[in-house]
C-alpha cells in the first residue's frame, strides 16, 4: 500500500487551515494561542481518506512570514503541495518564499489551490489565474493543475479530491528498504504514556519495541509503541505520518530537529560539504563566512557558510561549500537544505549535502572542487573510490566504507567494491577479522615509502640483513593492527619488494656485502663454530679465542646471526645451521625408528652435554619439530 503526505503552503490567512478542515471535516491541532489569534503558527497534522481507498496524511503549515522555521521543519518529508492562494488577494510575499522552498527542497508534484472563489467575481479569477501562472512558470509547479475553491460554500472541493486522489497515485513511495530515519517534528507527553514525539518517516521502517537512538546527542531508547493517523500499528513505513511513545526518556531530552535512526547508523557533525545555490530573487550575495540560518529535515542551526572556490556568491549562482555550524546536526548525503538570512529574515537559498562527515575543508583547493564534483556527479563508483582513497591510511572495512560514501548499503557497497577491484582501482585484503580495503595508489606510494626506509636502513647498516618487522611497520604502516601488517608484508613479499628473514625485513635484492678482511673472520667464527659443533663456544669468550676486539667481531657475528648461518637456541646458546641441521636429522631419524627419545638418548646422539642437548630439544619443541609428551620427546605431527 502506498503511502502519501500532502502539506499545504501560502501566505497568511490565504486559508490553509479552513481548506483542510472543508476537506477531511476534522480540524488540525490548535494551540489556545492560535484559535485566539485566528493564525497557525504551529504545524497541523490529520488525514484524509481518499475516493480511491488512499489514506493520505496532511500536514498543514502557518503562513505567517514569523512561523517559516515551524513551515519548514514539516514541509521536507511531503510528497504532494497545495499550494493555496486566496482569490482575493492572488500572490502574495509568503506565496513566493513558500514555493521557493519547496522548489528547494525538490518537492515534485503540487496543485495550485485558489480559495475564496466565492469572495470574487469570474473576471478577477482569471486576472488572478494568469498571475499565478506567470509566477510559478519556471517551477515545479509550471503544468500543475490551478483549482479555484471555495471552502464555505464548497464548490470546487470535489474536483480538488479528485485531483488529490489522480495525483498521489504518481507519487513515488518512499524507501522502506534504506536505513530508517525519522526526524522529530513534534514532542509532548501524554500522562500516563510518557514522551511523544511526531514525525514523518522519510525512509525504512519502525517496529514496536526497535531499539533506536536520538542524534545528534546520540540518546539510546527503545519504542514503546506506535500511532499512525490516530491507529496504533505494530510496524511503520517509510512515508508514513508516525507518533512514537518512546521509553525511558524526558521530553526536555528531546527537541524539534532531533532525528530517530538506528543505533549508531549516523555520524552527528559539526560540518557538511554542499552544492549551495543562491536563489534568482535573493536581494542580497553570499559572502565568505557569513552568518546564516540552516534548515535540515526538521531541524534549524546556526552556522556560516565557507565558499570553497571564490570570495562571493550573486543570486542565481551555486557553488561547493562547507557549512560550519553552530551546533550538531545528524544529516545524510544527499539530503537536501534551506538557508535564509539572519537579518532580514528571508529564504535566499538551499541545496545538496555531498558529504555529511568531511574533513575540514581549505579554500581555494583544486582537490576538493574535484572530489565534490565527483559526490555531485553521484557515480557511486566514483564515491566509493574516492573515500577508499581518503580513508586507506586506516585499512577501512566495507562498513566504514559504506557510511563513509553515505546513503549506500553494505551490499550495494560490496557490489561496488567487487567492481573497483576487478578494475584494479583497489586491492583488498582478507583476514581472519574481516576484510579491509586500500586504494591502489595508497599501495604504491607504500611501496615507495618502504623502498625508501629500507634503502636508508641498509646504506647505515650495511651489516644487518634487514630493519626489524615492527620497526618498519611503526615507521611505514602507522595505526595498523599487526593481521593488517601481516597482510601488507605478504603483499610486498608477493610482489619482490622485500624479503622477510624470521624478524627482520630488507629489500628484495639487498644482501650483506662484506670486505675481504671482515669475509675472513666470517669464515674464522663459522669454522669455529662448525669444528665444535655441539660444543660450541660462548660469543663472550670469541674475542680471546681469535684475538680480535669485539667491535670488529660485534657486527660480524650479528650479520652471522641475522642471516641464519648461526642460530641462537636460546639467550646464550648459538650453534652453527649446519649442527641444528644435523642435530634435527638425528633427532627425526632417532623418533621415527624408537617412536620417542629422551633427553640422556639425545646428549649420546650428539655426544653433547645435558645442557646443550635440553637447549637444541627446547628450541626443537619451539619451532614446532619435536612435542614433549612426559619426559620424552615425540615428533611434533605426530598424535
Ligand atoms: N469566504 C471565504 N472565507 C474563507 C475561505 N477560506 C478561508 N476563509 C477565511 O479566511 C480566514 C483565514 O483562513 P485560514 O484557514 O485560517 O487561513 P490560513 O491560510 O490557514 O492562515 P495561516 O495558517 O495563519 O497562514 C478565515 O477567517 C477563514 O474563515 C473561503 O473559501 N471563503
Amino acid at each position: 500500500m502506498k503511502h502519501v503526505i500532502i502539506g499545504t503552503a501560502g501566505h497568511i490567512d490565504h486559508g490553509k487551515t479552513t481548506l483542510i478542515g472543508a476537506l477531511t471535516g476534522r480540524n488540525t491541532d490548535r494551540l489556545k494561542e492560535e484559535r485566539e489569534r485566528g493564525i497557525s503558527i504551529e504545524l497541523g497534522f490529520t488525514y484524509f481518506d481518499l475516493p480511491s481507498g488512499r489514506r493520505a496524511g496532511i500536514i498543514d503549515v502557518p503562513g505567517h512570514e514569523r512561523f517559516i522555521k515551524n513551515m519548514l521543519a514539516g514541509i521536507g518529508g511531503i510528497d504532494l503541495v497545495m499550494l493555496v492562494v486566496a482569490a482575493d488577494e492572488g500572490v502574495m510575499p509568503q506565496t513566493k518564499e513558500h514555493l521557493n522552498i519547496l522548489s528547494l527542497l525538490k518537492i515534485k508534484k503540487g496543485i495550485i489551490v485558489l480559495t475564496k472563489k466565492d469572495m470574487v467575481d469570474d473576471e478577477w479569477l482569471e486576472i488572478v489565474i494568469e498571475q499565478v501562472k506567470e509566477d510559478v512558470s519556471g517551477t515545479f509547479l509550471e503544468n500543475a493543475p490551478i483549482i479555484p475553491v471555495s471552502s464555505t460554500t464548497r464548490e470546487g472541493l470535489d474536483r480538488l479530491v479528485n485531483e488529490i486522489d489522480f495525483l498521489t497515485e504518481e507519487v513515488e513511495p518512499k524507501d522502506v528498504h534504506k536505513p530508517m530515519r525519522l526526524p522529530i517534528d513534534r514532542v509532548f507527553s501524554i500522562q500516563g504514556f510518557g514522551t511523544i514525539v511526531t514525525g514523518t518517516l522519510i525512509s525504512g521502517t519502525i517496529k514496536e519495541g526497535d531499539k533506536i537512538m536520538i542524534y545528534p546527542h546520540k540518546i539510546e531508547s527503545r519504542v514503546r509503541s506506535i500511532q499512525v493517523h490516530e491507529t496504533t500499528v505494530g510496524i511503520a513505513e517509510a512515508g508514513q505520518r508516525v507518533a512514537i511513545n518512546l521509553a525511558g526518556i524526558k521530553v526536555e531530552e528531546i527537541s524539534r530537529g532531533d532525528v530517530i535512526a538506528a543505533i549508531d547508523s549516523m555520524e552527528p557533525t559539526y560540518m557538511f560539504d554542499a552544492k549551495l545555490e543562491l536563489l534568482k530573487d535573493a536581494e542580497r550575495s553570499i559572502s565568505n563566512r557569513d552568518r546564516l540560518r540552516i534548515y535540515h529535515g526538521s531541524a534549524e542551526v546556526f552556522g556560516r557558510v565557507v565558499l570553497l572556490d571564490r570570495e562571493e556568491l550573486l543570486p542565481g549562482e551555486n557553488a561547493f561549500v562547507q557549512m560550519r555550524l553552530e551546533e550538531q546536526i545528524a544529516c545524510q548525503k544527499d539530503d537536501r537544505f534551506v538557508i535564509r538570512f539572519y537579518s532580514p529574515m528571508i529564504t535566499i537559498g538551499g541545496g545538496t549535502i555531498l558529504d555529511p562527515n568531511p574533513p575540514k575543508r581549505k579554500r581555494f583547493r583544486e582537490e576538493n572542487i574535484e572530489e565534490l564534483s565527483v559526490k555531485e556527479k553521484g557515480d557511486i563508483e566514483d564515491i566509493v573510490e574516492q573515500q577508499i582513497f581518503r580513508m586507506s591510511e586506516s585499512y577501512p572495512d566495507v562498513a566504514a566504507i559504506a557510511k563513509a560514501a553515505g546513503n549506500i548499503s553494505i551490499e550495494s557497497c560490496n557490489i561496488v567494491l567487487g567492481n573497483l577491484e576487478k578494475k584494479g582501482a583497489i586491492k583488498s585484503f582478507k583476514t581472519m577479522e574481516g576484510a579491509f580495503y586500500v586504494h591502489s595508489r595508497f599501495l604504491e606510494d607504500l611501496v615507495e615509502k618502504v623502498k625508501i626506509v629500507l634503502e636508508d636502513f641498509h646504506k647505515k647498516n650495511p651489516l644487518k640483513t634487514g630493519m626489524s618487522k615492527e620497526e618498519l611497520r611503526t615507521k611505514v604502516m602507522s595505526y595498523t593492527k599487526p593481521k593488517v601488517s601481516d597482510e601488507l608484508y605478504g603483499f610486498l613479499i608477493s610482489n619482490k619488494v622485500v624479503k622477510v628473514n624470521e624478524q627482520n625485513v630488507s629489500l628484495w635484492d639487498f644482501k650483506v656485502e662484506l670486505s675481504e678482511e671482515q669475509e675472513k673472520i666470517r669464515k674464522q667464527i663459522m669454522d669455529l663454530y662448525n669444528s665444535n659443533k655441539y660444543n660450541p663456544p660462548k660469543y663472550k669468550d670469541l674475542s680471546t679465542i681469535l684475538k680480535l676486539q669485539e667491535k670488529i667481531l660485534e657486527p660480524i657475528y650479528n650479520t652471522l646471526i641475522d642471516s641464519g648461518e648461526l642460530i641462537r637456541v636460546d639467550l646464550e646458546t648459538v650453534f652453527s645451521k649446519e649442527a641444528i641441521k644435523d642435530a634435527k636429522e638425528l633427532v627425526v631419524d632417532y623418533i621415527k625408528k624408537n617412536k620417542s627419545i629422551q633427553l640422556g638418548e639425545f646428549r649420546d646422539l650428539l655426544g653433547t652435554s645435558r645442557k646443550y642437548a635440553m637447549a637444541i630439544l627446547d628450541y626443537f619443541d619451539q619451532i614446532k619439530i619435536t612435542r614433549r609428551v612426559e619426559d620424552k620427546r615425540i615428533l611434533h605431527s605426530s598424535k
